[in-house]
C-alpha cells in the first residue's frame, strides 16, 4: 500500500520539558482508516494537530512528517481536512451555512475544488441542501452541525480527513450516523481517515487499523481483531477487558464485520 503519511520519532513538548508526544512512529496508507484511541491526555490531539500543522507556535517539535513520500508539509484544507469535537467552534454563528461553505470554497477554488455548496451538503447526507444552506448554525441540531463541519472539512477534497473526537458530544444514534457517514465518504473518495476517540468499540466499527496511545506514547497498533483478540501490551489488554465487560458481544461482533 502506498504511504500517504509517514511519521517518524515525532516528539512534541508544550512547555519545553515534558513531552506530550514521545517519539511517535505512524504510517497511514492511502485509503486507510486508522482509529487512534487512548484515554484523556494520552496525546491523541497533539499527534493530530502536529500532522495538520496546527500546534501552537511555542510548541517544540522534533522528528519527521513525510507527506506523499516527499518532504513537503501537508496543507490544511486541500491535503488535510480537520473535524473538531465542537462543531459550533468551527462555524461562524452570524453567517448562514450556505454562505460559510461558499466562502471556504471561494478560498480553496484556486486550489482545485470542483464542488459547490448544494453538492457538498448533499454529500454529507442532507436531503434538502437548500433548506440547510439558508439556516444559521444555532438553527441546526448537534448532529446536523457536525455534518456541516464535515462538509467544511471536505470542501478542499483532502486526501486525509482527521476526525478528532468528532462524535463524542453526540448521542449514540447520531454518533452511529456520523460514523457511517465518515465511513462512506472515505470509501467513496478513496481518502484516508484518522478517527480519534477514547471509545474502542466505536473505533473498531470503522477502522482498518487501531493505534493505542498512553502517556504520549504509541503502545500498540494492529487490526481491530488483533487488538481485541490478542492484545500484547498489558494496558491494551486491560482496555479491551474493560470494554468487553461493558459492551459484551457487541465489541466482538463489531470487529468481525468488515468496515462498511
Ligand atoms: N496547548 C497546550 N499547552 C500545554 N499543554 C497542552 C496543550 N495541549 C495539550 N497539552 C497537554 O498535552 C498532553 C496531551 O494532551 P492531548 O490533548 O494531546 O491529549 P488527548 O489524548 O487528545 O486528550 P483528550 O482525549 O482529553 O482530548 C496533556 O497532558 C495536556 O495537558
Amino acid at each position: 500500500m502506498t504511504p500517504l503519511l509517514e511519521i517518524t520519532k515525532l516528539t512534541v513538548s508544550y512547555d519545553g520539558t515534558t513531552p506530550a508526544l514521545h517519539e511517535a512512529n505512524l504510517t497511514v496508507a492511502a485509503g486507510e482508516r486508522v482509529g487512534l484511541i487512548g484515554e484523556s491526555g494520552s496525546g491523541k490531539s497533539t499527534l493530530a494537530l502536529a500532522i495538520a500543522g496546527l500546534l501552537p507556535r511555542t510548541a517544540r517539535v522534533s522528528g519527521s512528517i513525510r507527506w506523499q513520500q516527499t518532504d513537503t508539509v501537508p496543507r490544511k484544507g486541500t491535503d488535510i481536512g480537520y473535524v473538531f469535537q465542537d462543531p459550533a467552534g468551527s462555524l461562524d454563528p452570524v453567517m448562514r451555512i450556505g454562505a460559510q461553505l461558499a466562502e471556504i470554497l471561494r478560498v480553496l477554488r484556486g486550489k482545485q475544488s470542483q464542488l459547490d455548496v448544494p453538492e457538498l451538503l448533499a454529500r454529507v447526507g442532507f436531503p434538502d441542501p437548500e433548506i440547510i444552506a439558508a439556516r444559521y448554525p444555532h438553527q441546526l441540531s448537534g448532529g446536523q452541525k457536525q455534518r456541516v463541519a464535515i462538509a467544511c472539512a471536505l470542501a478542499g477534497q483532502p486526501r486525509l480527513l482527521i476526525a478528532d473526537e468528532a462524535t463524542s458530544a453526540l448521542d449514540t444514534i447520531v454518533q452511529a450516523g456520523i460514523v457511517r457517514l465518515l465511513s462512506r465518504l472515505t470509501a467513496d473518495t478513496g481518502s484516508s481517515l484518522l478517527f480519534i476517540t477514547h471509545d474502542l468499540a466505536l473505533a473498531s466499527t470503522l477502522a482498518d487499523r487501531l493505534v493505542v496511545m498512553r502517556n504520549g506514547r504509541i503502545l500498540e497498533a494492529g487490526t481491530p481483531r488483533e487488538i481485541i483478540e490478542h492484545p500484547r501490551h498489558p494496558y491494551v489488554a486491560s482496555l479491551v477487558a474493560s470494554h468487553l465487560a461493558l459492551e459484551g458481544p457487541t465489541l466482538l461482533e463489531t470487529q468481525r464485520e468488515p468496515a462498511q
